[in-house]
């Protein structure tokens, strides 16, 4: 019998990621691409790909539909990673992420994804309460046509079920996960802002609101700054907070960049690891990313090395 996995990652809303890599975009006009990727993603499944690399057994759950739905669960099937599907009616998103290298931007267009019946989420839910995973990391967007409470509802299940729950969504979602105060919840400056209804662009803002965020009762709280790097607070980890700074490094794409971090956290944090040593790790999977163009593909042999780069304070 095959062993239980680590993670679950849970993984509400995937989407079939275009990557378009586009020198000197010009809005309203017609340019020819160079480059386009096409991958399975939707966050969970590029935390799905690192944590892979990193060397955790992992199980995605997806509600997946249509061509695209089909096209992201063979992606997936084709880098080896284990795959849950739940069949639902409608197509799969397509999510179009557009690198410009020229002016070092990126413009990211998500789809908002098939409604799902109330049906379907309990197909999905019940296919996520059957996988016996200590660690449940809860990835991106909820799909049109669920109330965000739903997440409130399978957090507390996960509870009842003595698992671990780590989340990183945004908006109405993380929200509604707060209610029942996840164990670690990871997220970045402006979903932090959202949230709290206050501006979180620099350490000292980054500071505040991850301590408002233990203040409300989640265990771990980390808040990332991209290229600032990421603070992070826990009650279990004693009163000290840790500021993980990365060296300057010449970036490619910051897409999927939270989603390594994530993955690398729930990894160092699974092996019982420090917060700053959970953090370090996170930071070199974040850096990684940044320096390549896919979300997740991330070489796991430089993880070590790049670690050793982080400086890491205290406050
Ligand atoms: N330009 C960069 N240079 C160095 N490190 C970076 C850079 N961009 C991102 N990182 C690393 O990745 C981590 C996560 O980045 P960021 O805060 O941009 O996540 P995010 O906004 O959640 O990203 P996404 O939603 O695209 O996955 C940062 O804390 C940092 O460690
Ligand atoms: O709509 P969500 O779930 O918030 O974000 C989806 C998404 O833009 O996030 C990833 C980068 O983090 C992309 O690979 C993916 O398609």
């Amino acid at each position: 019998m095959a062993a239980s996995p680590t993670f679950c990652i849970i993984t509400p809303n995937p989407a079939l990621d275009h990557i378009l890599l586009a020198p000197s975009l010009r809005i309203g006009t017609i340019q020819r691409v160079p480059q386009t990727h096409l991958a399975a993603g939707g966050k969970g499944l590029n935390v799905a790909r690192v944590a892979r690399a990193l060397g955790m057994n992992v199980t995605v759950c997806a509600p997946l539909g249509g061509f695209t739905g089909q096209h992201v669960a063979s992606l997936a099937v084709r880098e080896g990673i284990a795959l849950t599907a739940v069949p639902i009616d409608g197509e799969t998103r397509i999510c179009t992420l557009i690198v410009d290298p020229t002016t070092d931007t990126i413009t990211v267009l998500n789809e908002q994804g098939p409604s799902l019946t109330d049906h379907h989420w309990q197909a999905f839910i019940d296919r996520v309460l059957k996988v016996q995973a200590t660690w449940n990391l809860i990835c991106g967007s909820l799909p049109p046509g669920i109330a965000p409470t739903v997440l409130t509802d399978l957090i507390d299940e996960l509870y009842r079920q003595n698992r671990y729950v780590l989340v990183d969504t945004s908006g109405p979602a993380l929200a509604a996960a707060m209610a029942v105060k996840p164990d670690v919840v990871k997220i970045n400056g402006d979903e932090a802002g959202e949230l709290l209804g206050m501006s979180v662009t620099s350490i000292a803002t980054a500071q505040q609101a991850a301590s408002e965020l233990v203040r409300r009762g989640i265990d771990t709280a980390v808040i990332t700054l991209g290229a600032q790097g990421a603070v992070g607070i826990g009650r279990r980890h004693g009163p000290a907070g840790v500021i993980a700074m990365p060296s300057p490094i010449t970036a490619r794409s910051p897409i999927g960049c939270g989603d390594s971090f994530f993955a690398g956290l729930a990894m160092a944090l699974a092996d019982d690891r420090s917060l700053a040593e959970a953090l370090r790790i996170a930071t070199a999977c974040g850096v990684a990313d940044a320096q390549t163009i896919e979300p997740g593909r991330i070489d796991p042999q430089i993880i070590n090395t790049l670690a050793q780069q982080i400086a890491i304070s205290y406050w």
